[in-house]
């Protein structure tokens, strides 16, 4: 293959800026002119790679310091770790910092019930022909197309490929079948890609390649029950047990609330994600919101500033959901109780 050849056909390949040019050789030899064209080639931008640097704003204790060095011990030998919990738990915080800490490249992708395999692997993205017009005799003219896919990779084709760590964020809203290339992926290493659509079918991971996958159990809408067969291949750290002081931590961390302050409102959003009839239990985004409100409005925590009583109300009133109105001024009652026991009056400002 002459070297011009090899340059369109590599640029058609990657979906480079070349697509679209015409090249045109002189074949002396052969004594025919051919043109060499690339048709309707769709341009498709590379996936592109963070480079996150390890974050030194997080809190950190040695319940989060110990649940880390596990998973990054896990991941440096090649198992994937799967970080499950609800909403606002952290997960997406700790599988970024993860990967920041493996220092390879890293590409993202977020579940989705609209995601199918090609997301993940990599998809046609055209078709190249070549034509070749000879007119080696005057009054003879022969034309020969050639049409061939031109491939693109997907993130985890080319986190396999280049060796990066692939952050697979709540990939349970993604249909199962969608996530089927992990399978082969996380257990044997070896990516498999469609029959007939890349010149190698199947590739070896490199070496350094990682994954970090997180899910939400409690999501109720648009989410599959993840794979058995997935799951048996990861190492799973549930979220969902913080202990109280780390909370504190995280939240007085985040809005630079003080220790105390930050601990009268997450022991309240505790108390009311424990309340059995909390259909959405709030999270630590919650104690969060609240807190950097108070932070900034210079509200005191405690149940006699009547900002910090609507306040609540407002973030946490709505969790319940409740069904009829009755419900509603149930919720807000207790609401007020749990206010009296973890926010009396007077506990913040030592009064
Ligand atoms: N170690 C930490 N130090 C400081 N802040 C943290 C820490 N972990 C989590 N957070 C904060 O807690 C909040 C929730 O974290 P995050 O978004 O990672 O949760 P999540 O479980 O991925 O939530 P969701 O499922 O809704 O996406 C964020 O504001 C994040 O910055």
């Amino acid at each position: 293959m002459l070297r011009s050849d090899r340059a369109a056909i590599a640029g058609g390949q990657r979906g480079s800026r070349a697509q679209g040019d015409a090249v045109a050789r002189n074949d002396a030899a052969a004594g025919s002119r051919a043109a060499i064209a690339q048709i309707s080639p769709r341009p498709d931008a590379d996936n592109a790679a963070l480079s996150p640097a390890p974050r030194t704003d997080l809190f950190e204790n040695p319940q989060l310091a110990s649940m880390a060095a596990r998973a990054l011990t896990y991941l440096n030998a090649g198992i994937p770790v799967h970080l499950r919990g609800p909403a606002g738990t952290g997960k997406t915080t700790m599988a970024m910092q993860l990967a920041a800490r493996l220092g390879r490249p890293v590409v993202l992708l977020t579940g989705d019930d609209g995601l199918t395999a090609a997301h993940l692997v990599g998809r046609e993205i055209g078709t190249k022909s070549r034509q070749v017009v000879d007119r080696y005799v005057h009054s003879v003219r022969r034309v020969e197309t050639e049409t061939s896919s031109m491939w693109c990779d997907a993130v985890l084709a080319q986190a396999v490929v280049e060796g990066l760590t692939f952050v697979y964020d709540e990939f349970t809203r993604s249909p199962p079948q969608a996530n089927n290339p992990l399978l082969s992926v996380v257990e044997e290493r070896i990516l498999i890609f469609p029959a007939g659509s890349r010149k190698e079918r199947l590739v070896h991971a490199h070496p350094e390649f990682r994954a970090i996958l997180t899910s939400n159990p409690e999501e109720y809408a648009g989410v599959s029950r993840p794979q058995d067969a997935l799951l048996d291949r990861l190492i799973t750290f549930d979220l969902d047990d913080y202990d109280r002081e780390t909370e504190i931590g995280i939240v007085s961390n985040r809005t630079g609330l003080a220790y105390a302050e930050a601990g009268v409102i997450v022991d309240l959003v505790r108390g009311v994600r424990r309340w059995p009839k909390a259909h959405h239990p709030p999270s630590m985004r919650s104690a969060i919101m609240i807190a950097r409100i108070v932070a900034r409005e210079l509200i005191t925590p405690s149940v006699d500033d009547p900002r910090f009583v609507r306040l609540c109300l407002d973030v946490l009133a709505a969790k319940a959901k409740p069904t009829d109105r009755d419900d509603r001024d149930r919720f807000a009652a207790t609401l007020l109780r749990l206010m009296n026991n973890h926010c009396p009056a007077g506990a913040i400002d030592g009064g």
